[in-house]
């Protein structure tokens, strides 16, 4: 029988407080066993009803799991990989438009044996981009709409002094470029452009346009690859998470299935 992975979980919000009540409710082959959280109070309130209450650790502690999920703010990305990768562990970003301008963590995870596992995230149909990529691809692109305070706080807008909010009538193209920029512009909001340049033709040509429409209530993916061997057109609508509008509710759910896929016997999908 195939070990038991133990998992730490950065981050108790949208994200992390729903795959670590996912994996308290039991998942064969997975135990959650350190959590790290801003806040330590609301952390130990939110896992008081756990049946087995993982520790609360700092980021460093983190890291004696075999597993570490980022589920955190980018800005603290780099340290929770760090503590992860140096100790050779098998890292699950969230945030990972945050790996887009530091590929040379890969580079570290090769020396220590690190894994880097990028979860589709709250995207659809990254082993058909991963296939077609295998062959020729002539172009990767990806249409994100969101409800308008699903992109609010973006450094991007900030920038270019857009609100967001003030988009009521007509759907508006509030950024166009590739998925490098996008990552760099609007680090909460697309990590799923960062996700398909990482399975398919990178970030400099994967290209990307995102639209405040006031007219969705979800937050709305479309990818299309021109490819050799296939043409994909896919669609995801994401329902909005309670705790943060920004994050689709399937985000955690993905990453429990990556998680599972980890450890299962029987795995569908590459
Ligand atoms: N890959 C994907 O498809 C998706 C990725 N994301 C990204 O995943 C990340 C997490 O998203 P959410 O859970 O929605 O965010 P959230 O804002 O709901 O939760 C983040 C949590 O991290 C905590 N935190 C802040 N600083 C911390 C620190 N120093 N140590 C430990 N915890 C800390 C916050 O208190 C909060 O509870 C974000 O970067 C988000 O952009 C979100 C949706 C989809
Ligand atoms: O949940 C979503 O629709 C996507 C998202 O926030 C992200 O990629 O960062």
């Amino acid at each position: 029988m195939a070990r038991t992975l133990t998992v730490g979980i950065a981050g108790l919000g949208a994200i992390g407080l729903h795959l670590a009540r996912a994996l308290d409710a039991g998942v064969d082959g997975l135990k959650l066993v350190a959590v790290a959280a801003r806040d330590h109070a609301k952390a130990q309130a939110n896992l008081a009803g756990f049946r087995n209450r993982p520790a609360i650790v700092d980021i460093a502690g983190l890291a004696e799991a075999d597993i570490v999920v980022e589920a955190a703010p980018a800005a603290i990305f780099e340290e929770v990989a760090k503590a992860a990768i140096a100790r050779g562990r098998i890292f699950v970003p969230s945030s990972c438009g945050a790996l887009l301008p530091r590929m040379h963590l890969v580079e570290e995870a090769r020396k220590t044996g690190a894994r880097i596992i990028v979860p589709t995230g709250a995207l659809l149909g990254l082993d058909a981009v991963r296939a077609a990529a295998e062959g020729e691809v002539a172009s990767v692109t990806i249409e994100t709409r969101k409800p308008p305070r699903g992109l609010v706080g973006a450094p991007y807008l900030e920038q270019h002094g857009i609100d967001v909010l003030a988009v009521k009538d007509e759907k508006t193209l509030v950024f166009k470029g590739n998925a490098y920029d996008a990552a760099q512009g609007f680090p909460a909001n697309v990590n799923v452009a960062a996700a398909l340049a990482l399975a398919g033709i990178g970030p400099q040509r994967t290209m990307i346009e995102i639209w405040a429409d006031p007219h969705v209530t979800r937050n709305t993916h479309t990818i299309r690859v021109e490819a050799a061997a296939a043409r994909l057109t896919m669609t995801i609508e994401n329902v909005p998470s309670e705790e943060n509008p920004r994050t689709g509710k399937i985000t955690p759910l993905s990453i429990l299935a990556c998680l599972r896929g980890l450890t299962s016997t029987l795995k569908v999908g590459s």
